[in-house]
């Protein structure tokens, strides 16, 4: 099996490196592609086997999975660059949310699926968001959950729910290591507790908590109602968690829905004039 990834940044690099690493993947089936070149040569340099080639069409030619790991305003040009060698037999994994699967099954005659990762992938964990087209197969699906599976839990969503289960599963790091800084730098600010300190800390209770909520059985009530005993230090804190947090996370979703409707446009009109030119 060849498996080719256009794209060898941040996510494209930190899927193949986690692909390896779990054994899913022997260096010798994977085939990148980036714009520069060195990125992917970096990759070949490193992992004896693995084939970079300098064009697309190289990458997606004869490949049974083709990861796009490339931004979204990327793919127009991509896709036309790559068109002519693909078939119906080939899947097209895009990693991005604003690209729509039917933007892509009207350009490309390929079996189509959006898989949004996130960079807790790195760490072999977290949920990986499957969203399949019309031309996936049932054994097309367990082929891509089965090697997701070797790398994070995918969780299969509607495409009309990525945005928000993107902001959650893929965004969601950023957000809380955010919180978490704030958090140890308030903690260095009044107590006097060393930064990095607090950040250790911090970091292994995120670690414990994320195994209680994900294989214990706790639930975000239950954990609350077990560490906030009553008359407790916790319960206080939560109080002035709710009255402050109140509007947060709505403030949040509003921003990154009207982001997501931005990128969307952009990409429509990109769409549309690209095929007003074929
Ligand atoms: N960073 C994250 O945690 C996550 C990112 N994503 C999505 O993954 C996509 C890629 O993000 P990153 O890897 O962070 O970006 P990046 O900028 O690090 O990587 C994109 C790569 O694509 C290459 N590229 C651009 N045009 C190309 C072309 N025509 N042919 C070949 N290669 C080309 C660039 O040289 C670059 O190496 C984005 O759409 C992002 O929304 C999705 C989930 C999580
Ligand atoms: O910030 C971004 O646009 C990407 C999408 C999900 C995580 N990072």
């Amino acid at each position: 099996m060849k498996v080719a990834f256009i794209g060898t940044g941040s996510m494209g690099s930190l899927l193949i490196e986690a692909f390896l690493r779990s054994g899913a993947l022997h260096p010798h089936f994977i085939c990148a592609s980036n714009r520069s070149r060195e990125k992917a040569d970096g990759l070949a340099k490193r992992y004896p086997g693995l084939q970079a080639v300098s064009s697309n069409v190289e990458a997606a030619a004869g490949s049974q999975i083709i990861f796009l790991c490339v931004k979204p305003l990327d793919y127009p040009l991509i896709l036309a660059e790559i068109a002519d060698v693909l078939d119906e037999s080939q899947i097209v994994v895009s990693i991005t949310s604003p690209v729509q699967i039917e933007m892509l099954e009207g350009r490309i005659p390929c079996k189509i699926a959006k898989i949004i990762p996130s960079i807790t992938h790195s760490a072999l964990s977290g949920a990986s968001l499957c969203i399949y087209g019309q031309r996936i197969l049932p054994e097309d699906r367990l082929l891509l959950e089965q090697l997701m599976s070797s790398i994070s839990e995918p969780v299969v969503i509607d495409e009309s729910e990525t945005r928000i289960a993107s902001d959650i599963s893929s965004c969601g790091p950023a957000f809380i290591a955010f919180i978490l800084q704030e958090w140890a730098e308030a903690a260095a600010r009044h107590t006097g507790l060393e930064y990095h300190h607090a950040i250790r800390l911090g970091a292994e209770m995120l670690h414990g908590t994320g195994k209680l909520l994900t294989g214990s059985g706790f639930s975000p009530e239950e954990l609350q109602r077990r560490v906030a005993v009553p008359g407790g230090v916790t319960a206080e804190g939560i109080a002035v968690l709710r009255v402050r947090l109140q509007h947060v996370f709505s403030a949040l979703i509003e921003t990154t829905h009207r982001k997501y409707e931005e990128d969307l446009s952009k990409l429509d009109q990109l769409f549309t004039k690209q095929a007003g030119q074929v």
